[in-house]
């Protein structure tokens, strides 16, 4: 019973939500329509019912309904004090939310999660499981609780004839931020300026991820946030007008495919972080992050360097811009010897740091790098860095947490947030444990190469040698 009015509820929300989108303005091709995919484990999202073309316009959203603090009937003054975007995005929606029946996006706020499986949402025990990744230091909930609560709080309490936070609790209000917040990192868009040169071509153009800063602003684009992702599978594309957002098509699509956008190469723990799920697809953009108090001192030690040789280098590789707080190792294929699972950066530190002080004179005199190629003595470095790297985790071998995956895919509820929640952490720990394995097989790999390359070499040298013995006992 309590499912079905669960599926009635979920049915009834998605029908207003399209004849809302109507009067909102919003223009749908005939080819689309929203669909239920809870049998995935994956809400709502958008499928194609005919073929679609490469390029063709799916919708069209007019910016008067995209839900931003330009257009949210929230009086201007009240958030000018905010410089973060975020942040004025966040009471925007929360006084939007607060308006009920009488917020013009009442119908589209309605179709929005209230629960999230993202990490800030985890209790102590959960979040056990993702212990190792560096994940866990950035999922940064009492950092947001500081700012939600110095920032947001007091221009709620301040403003009690625009916002109803009087008879609510700080502890209950302090929630509804989070939701917010976690509302926005998973379904806001960046949205660029209206004025500009872009504003100037005439197909719209797309928003380049790589230009979101954290000063961009945010606005929550009904229906464009509908569609769900797939790093492989991405057919669908947001392209910006001066006056309204489109999404287009980025290559044939037929009917029944799902309009799939692509959030970017994110790692799955990120994926975890910002969207609350993971799936297989992202797996080839799993990193392990290494923090450099696992990397210099230690390195230093192995090497012999004093203190102040270490700084010195350091302090010239800082001048280079070579260093930094983290390096992430990413997959690599071990036969292909020449594409390192390394950052450059992080080779030519460890280059600079193994060379012997006349060498490291020379280079710094020379004002030059050494090169991003690692030779055998970094090649050492690193095994035992990426050995310390992976004592954080709780077992240093992905085999067990490989089995626990199959197990729980195979046995678990995963209707139950917390065996889903579980699997989750298992499938990021793993995935990091697999990055590890891969980068530690590269550099035997390499290893193995260099000995065989020395073999060769002595080897040949001994024929020369033999031969040059043989000549001079022949005469
Ligand atoms: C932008 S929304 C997409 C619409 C969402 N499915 C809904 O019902 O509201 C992003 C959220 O959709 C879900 N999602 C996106 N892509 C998914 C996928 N490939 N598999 C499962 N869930 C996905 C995640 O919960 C994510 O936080």
């Amino acid at each position: 019973m309590e499912v079905d009015m669960e599926v009635d509820d979920f049915v009834t929300k998605s029908q207003t939500f399209v004849s809302w989108l109507e009067k909102a303005g919003v223009t749908i091709s005939d080819k689309i329509e929203l669909a239920d995919l809870r049998n995935r484990g994956a809400g709502r999202g958008v499928v194609a019912r005919k073929d679609i073309a490469e390029d063709e316009v799916l919708f069209t959203i007019p910016r008067t309904s995209i839900l931003s603090p330009e257009t949210s009937a929230l009086p201007k003054y009240i958030t000018s004090s905010l410089e973060d975007p975020w942040l004025s995005l966040i009471l925007n929606m929360i006084y939007e939310h607060q308006q009920g029946q009488a917020s013009k996006w009442q119908p589209y706020l309605d179709i929005l999660p209230q629960d999230f499986d993202t990490p800030m949402f985890w209790d102590e025990d959960t979040l056990s499981f993702l212990k190792g990744s560096a994940v866990l230091s950035k999922i940064g909930k009492s950092s947001a609780d500081q700012s939600l609560t110095t920032q947001l709080l007091p221009i709620i309490r301040a403003n009690d004839n625009l916002f109803y936070g009087n008879d609510v609790l700080d502890s209950e209000l302090l929630a509804l931020c989070h939701r917010m917040a976690s509302t926005i990192m998973a379904y806001a868009f960046d949205l660029p300026s209206q004025d500009g040169p872009a504003s100037e071509q005439e197909d719209g153009w797309e928003v380049d991820s790589n230009a979101s800063t954290a000063a961009t602003p945010k606005g929550m684009i009904p229906l464009a946030d509908l569609l769900n992702a797939n790093a492989d599978l991405n057919n669908a594309k947001l392209y910006h007008t001066p006056d309204a957002v489109e999404m287009r098509s980025i290559k044939p699509i037929s009917p029944g495919d799902e309009l799939l956008n692509d959030y970017g190469p994110l790692p799955r723990a990120d994926l975890l972080r910002r969207y609350g799920y993971t799936t297989d697809e992202y797996a080839k953009y799993d990193v392990v992050e290494i923090a450099e108090d696992l990397i210099f001192l230690p390195a230093s030690k192995t090497l012999g360097l004093s203190t102040s040789a270490l700084q010195e280098r350091l302090d010239y590789l800082e001048e280079h811009d070579v260093l930094d707080t983290a390096y992430d190792i990413s997959h690599c294929d071990s036969k292909e010897l020449t594409t390192s699972p390394c950052p450059e950066e992080l080779t030519t530190a460890l280059n600079a740091l193994a060379l012997s002080a006349q060498d490291f004179k020379t280079l710094k005199t020379r004002s030059k790098l050494p090169k991003p190629d690692p030779n055998e003595k970094t090649c050492d470095l690193l095994r035992e860095i990426l050995e310390r790297r992976g004592d954080m985790y709780l077992h240093n071998t992905y085999t067990l947490d490989q089995n626990a995956i199959d197990d729980m895919r195979k046995n678990w509820n995963l209707s139950k947030s917390g065996a889903r929640r579980r699997l989750m952490a298992l499938e990021v720990i793993c995935g990091e444990k697999q990055v590890l394995a891969g980068a530690r097989d590269w550099i035997e790999e390499r290893r193995r190469g260099w000995s065989e390359a020395a073999y060769n070499k002595r080897q040949a040298e001994e024929k020369v040698d033999g031969a040059r013995i043989g000549k001079k006992s022949k005469r």
